[in-house]
């Protein structure tokens, strides 16, 4: 049992609440000074720059502008240069901003400088599409482990790795330097998988399971919940019928694949 339990805001779910609005540090602080100010849900579309960025690196552009970068990740182009902003960021007149050096820095702010090894737990349907999915390695996640209670899967390889029992996660994850820990059991286990994780050093846990985790002040939460999504989603769809019933007149469509905030859901 994870022995003291504070709740540290309990979980944070993934990018959907308003912007906490937060003083834009001045170009002088460090990138750790700056990775504080910056308001949760423009990290999650720092990581979404970042992934567009990389894209186009590899297709060999060298610089680009505000424009082009907020159409490629969904966001109007206001909102990139106000998040780009807060790291420091503010690209060249009639230039726009050189790639690598954007993704330099979006990776040191985002802590992306060094792999961080993921341990999965639970490994039924989403664990095996989690463990089997060649996304995360190369974009400095390597999963490392992989564990469940059920005898028939123990020492089954999946995704290339054996399945370990729950009872060596501890000595496990200490020993593989897992840093984050993913939780896809069924709600029921998921607490007590998490204070595994967490006796083994483990101080980032992505929750796939519907339930509240409690955790110590070090360690942080992030629950991920498609469903939650989804009602945005029908949110969405459900006001733009209710303003079309009103004015006659269709909303402006929202530009595709933004979320409520401007994240990129479901790609
Ligand atoms: N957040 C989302 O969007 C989302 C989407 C799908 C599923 N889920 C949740 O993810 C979890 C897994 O869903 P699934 O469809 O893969 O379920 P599943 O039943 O296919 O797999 C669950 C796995 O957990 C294992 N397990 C059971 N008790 C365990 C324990 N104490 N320790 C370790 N492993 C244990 C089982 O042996 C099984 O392999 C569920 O809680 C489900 O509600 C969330």
């Amino acid at each position: 049992m994870a022995a003291a339990r504070g709740q540290r805001g309990g979980e944070r779910d993934a990018p959907s609440a308003a912007e906490v609005t937060m003083p834009i540090p001045p170009v002088s602080d460090t990138p750790m000074q700056r990775a504080r100010a910056i308001p949760e849900a423009a990290v999650a579309r720092l990581a979404v720059y970042l992934r567009v960025l990389s894209g186009m690196a590899e297709q060999g552009t060298v610089t680009l502008s505000s424009e082009e970068l907020a159409a490629a990740a969904g966001v109007n182009s206001a909102k990139l240069r106000k998040d780009l902003s807060y790291i420091g960021s503010y690209g060249t007149r009639g230039v726009g901003y050189e790639v690598s050096v954007l993704v330099d820095q979006i990776e040191r702010i985002l802590g992306l400088t060094r792999n961080h090894s993921v341990a999965v737990v639970g490994i039924g349907n989403l664990g095996h599409a989690l463990a089997n999915y060649g996304g995360f390695p190369s974009r400095g996640f390597p999963v490392a482990a992989l564990f469940d209670v059920d005898p028939d899967l123990v020492g089954v390889p999946v995704g290339g790795l054996p399945v370990s029992h729950i009872d060596d996660i501890p000595r496990i994850c200490a020993e593989r330097e897992v840093s984050i820990g993913v939780i896809a059991t069924p709600p029921a286990a998921a607490q007590a998988v998490c204070d595994r994780l967490v006796a083994g050093g483990v101080a980032s846990i992505v929750n796939f399971a519907p339930v509240v985790l409690q955790v110590p002040d070090h360690v942080e939460v992030r629950k991920v919940d498609l469903a939650v999504e989804l009602q945005i989603l029908s949110f969405h769809v459900a006001r733009r019928a209710d303003s079309m019933n009103v004015n006659g007149t269709a909303m402006p469509p929202k530009m595709n694949g933004a979320g409520v905030d401007g994240v990129v859901i479901g790609r």
